[in-house]
């Protein structure tokens, strides 16, 4: 285990510049993801720290030593990619024994025991000996894994590992991710795009956007405390809705542009141009309730759920709801939500 630390890390293809100055102090042994939309350069970060990569400016340091002009080889990370490109005329095991045979790490006694142990980690151990097409895709994807970790490298890197697989494989692979990362406690950076993803395997998560970090923190806060409109719309996809925010007798109100107003939490303490933030999964949609009017413009059947859209004040509105509300497409209806449910960022 290691810590990593990035040090106002910048990047340029020819003219472009693609990342503008990264700073990241990772613990050891934390699992961090850094999440953003394509293009917005999580990978171009990885593939750095990995060595893979030159960087244009600034220093990345691994457990206290700066590896910035070293080769991967000498940095002690494992990454494991997208497409994890199994060698498909050699076994299991010796698939996961090939990077240190690589690296000439150990005696065959030495290499054949630290492959068990990889193999046991991924739960493979049974399956050693059968060649790679001989496996599902989440097994292959876990003999990847296993060789990422075979070598006990201090940082483990993952650039979208899950993205090949099924909803339903990927939802197992992310818990045992979990499991092991608890098990070894290697500090890992795993790059992706999908929030719930980042949500639910990360201690910290870090958003970017265009090159640059849009906000840090644990999920719970990036969840529940989004920064800017750019997180709110990114993480948990808020709804926003431009208002202008003024003093009632019964507190601050936000009105939106059509007129109608919403009341908001009593300790608001933003006025003027703003944008709240409103969650789809904090709505409350009635045929004739108290609350905002908006109307239905189309319903998207979820199974467990439905998704509502709407049009409020001339914008696009979404909300999920239980699978039991039944609404008409042009049917006017009243959308509440709790006061301390609403995120209001100063434009
Ligand atoms: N070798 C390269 N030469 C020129 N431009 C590059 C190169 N590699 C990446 N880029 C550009 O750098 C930017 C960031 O790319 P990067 O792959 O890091 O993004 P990403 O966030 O990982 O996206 P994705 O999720 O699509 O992989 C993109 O605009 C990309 O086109």
């Amino acid at each position: 285990m290691a810590n990593v630390r990035l040090t106002d890390i910048r990047k340029s293809f020819a003219k472009t510049q693609v990342l503008h100055g990264i700073s990241l102090d990772i613990a050891s042994g934390e699992f961090i993801s850094l999440l953003g939309s394509s293009g917005c350069g999580k990978t171009t970060l990885l593939r750095m720290v990995a060595g893979l990569e030159s960087v244009t400016a600034g220093g990345i340091e691994i457990d206290d030593r700066d590896v910035t002009s070293l080769p991967p080889e000498k940095r002690d990370i494992a990454m494991m990619f997208q497409s994890y490109a199994l060698l498909p005329h050699l076994s299991v095991s010796e698939n996961v024994r090939f990077p240190l045979r690589m690296r000439g790490i150990g005696s065959r006694e030495e290499q054949q025991e630290k492959v068990a142990a990889a193999l046991e980690t991924v739960q493979l151990g049974h399956l050693s000996e059968r060649k790679p097409r001989q496996l599902s895709g989440g097994q292959q994807q876990r003999v990847a894994l296993a060789r990422a970790i075979v070598s006990q490298p201090k940082v483990l890197l993952l650039d979208e590992p899950l993205s090949n697989l099924d909803a339903r494989l990927r939802e197992d692979m992310q818990v045992e991710l979990i499991e092991i990362h608890q098990r070894l406690g290697l500090t890992t950076i795993f790059v992706t795009h999908d929030q719930e993803e980042a949500l639910s395997l990360s201690d910290r998560i870090v958003l970017l956007n265009a090159g640059r970090v849009e906000q840090q923190g644990t999920p719970d806060e990036i969840y529940n405390q989004p920064a800017t409109s750019f997180a709110s719309n990114f993480i948990g996809s808020a709804n926003l809705v431009p208002v202008e925010i003024t003093d009632s007798a019964q507190g601050p109100v936000a009105k939106l542009e059509d007129g109608q107003v919403l009341h908001l939490d009593p300790n608001e303490a933003i006025r003027g141009k703003a944008t709240l933030a409103l969650r789809q999964e904090d709505l409350t949609l009635s045929a004739n309730g108290m609350g905002l009017k908006a109307k239905v413009r189309t319903r998207v059947f979820l199974g467990a759920r439905n998704r509502y859209v709407m049009s409020l004040a001339g914008h696009p509105l979404r909300a999920l709801t239980a699978n039991d509300l039944d609404f008409a497409n042009g049917q006017e209806i009243a959308l509440a939500i709790d006061p301390a449910r609403i995120r209001v960022i100063a434009d």
